[in-house]
């Protein structure tokens, strides 16, 4: 049995993840953790980690930037393997992470869903040709008006992916609203749109002579975050200490 607590139970992930181990014959949620307590669980939810004195063998955290350092510093203490799915954290807070990660087994990840995580690999072939041929990459990234953070991790990640597949040396630009001349070709630009109930949506466009080439990727449920959160614990229960992503989830090694 994997006993997971849950960071930020009460939340729009925490429960749809809490439903889905609901289901689970070999996981359980054993505690959560979370600032507000307008949902009653059928586990006992703690206001912080550093309260939550249940024994476990994995979290899964999907909470508020925030409350990351807290975090990091129980796992670290209490050797508990960490799915780190919060987004928006800070540089300070991600050399946090990496340190954290030489004492306890982290899997950090701004998007837990498969095909994301696939067009990451995809990326991977595809930029090194269409940057050499001279294409502006571009990013847009479309979430709900309740999220806190702009622009999603996940724009980030596409990014980060892309800018190493370049050759490391390309600007990010969030804002263009005072700028006064051409685009520079050694650019990303990101950009983000808030409204409704959008779940999550990524497009990430490749413009160049003529012709537009996009890979576009829409999410139309949590539940795939939460499937892939779910296989992330299951998978990083009882890991040594290191940094994991859901590259190793997904090819189960
Ligand atoms: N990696 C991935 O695949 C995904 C990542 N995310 C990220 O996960 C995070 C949560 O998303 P979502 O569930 O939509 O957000 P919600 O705001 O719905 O849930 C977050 C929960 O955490 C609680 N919380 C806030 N501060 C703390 C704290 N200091 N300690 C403990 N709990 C706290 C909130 O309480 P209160 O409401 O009172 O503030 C809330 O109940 C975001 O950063 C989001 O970007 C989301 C989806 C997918
Ligand atoms: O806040 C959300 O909702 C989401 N956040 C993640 C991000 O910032 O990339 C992942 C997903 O798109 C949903």
């Amino acid at each position: 049995m994997v006993r997971v607590i849950m960071h930020g139970c009460n939340g729009r992930m925490g429960q749809v993840i809490t439903e889905m181990i609901a289901k689970e014959a070999e996981m359980e949620i054993v505690a959560g953790v979370d600032l507000s307590d307008h949902i009653q669980n059928s586990y006992p939810v703690f206001k912080s980690m550093k309260d939550c004195d249940v024994e476990a063998d994995v979290v899964i955290d999907f909470a508020n930037a925030k409350a990351v350092d807290g975090l990091l510093d129980v796992c670290v203490e209490r050797n508990l393997p960490c799915v780190l799915c919060t987004t928006g954290l800070s540089e300070e807070q991600l050399a946090h992470v990496k340190e954290a990660s030489g004492k306890v087994a982290i899997l950090r990840s701004a998007n837990m869903s498969m095909g994301i995580n696939l067009l990451m690999k995809l990326l991977k072939d595809a930029v090194p040709v269409l940057a050499a041929a001279g294409y502006d990459m571009e990013i847009v990234e479309k979430h709900h008006n309740q999220k806190l953070d702009a622009p999603s991790g996940t724009a980030i990640a596409l990014a980060d992916v892309m800018n190493q597949a370049a050759g490391g040396d390309y600007e990010y630009v969030y804002d263009r609203s005072t700028r006064r001349e051409k685009r520079p070709e050694k650019e990303i630009g990101i950009s983000a749109v808030r409204g409704g109930t959008i779940v999550g949506d990524h497009d990430v466009i490749f413009a160049g002579q003529d012709e537009v080439i996009t890979f576009s990727h829409m999410a139309y449920s949590r539940k795939l975050f939460a499937t892939g959160a779910v296989s992330a614990a299951r998978f990083l229960a009882g890991k040594p200490a290191g940094m994991y992503d859901m590259s190793r989830v997904i090819e189960g090694k």
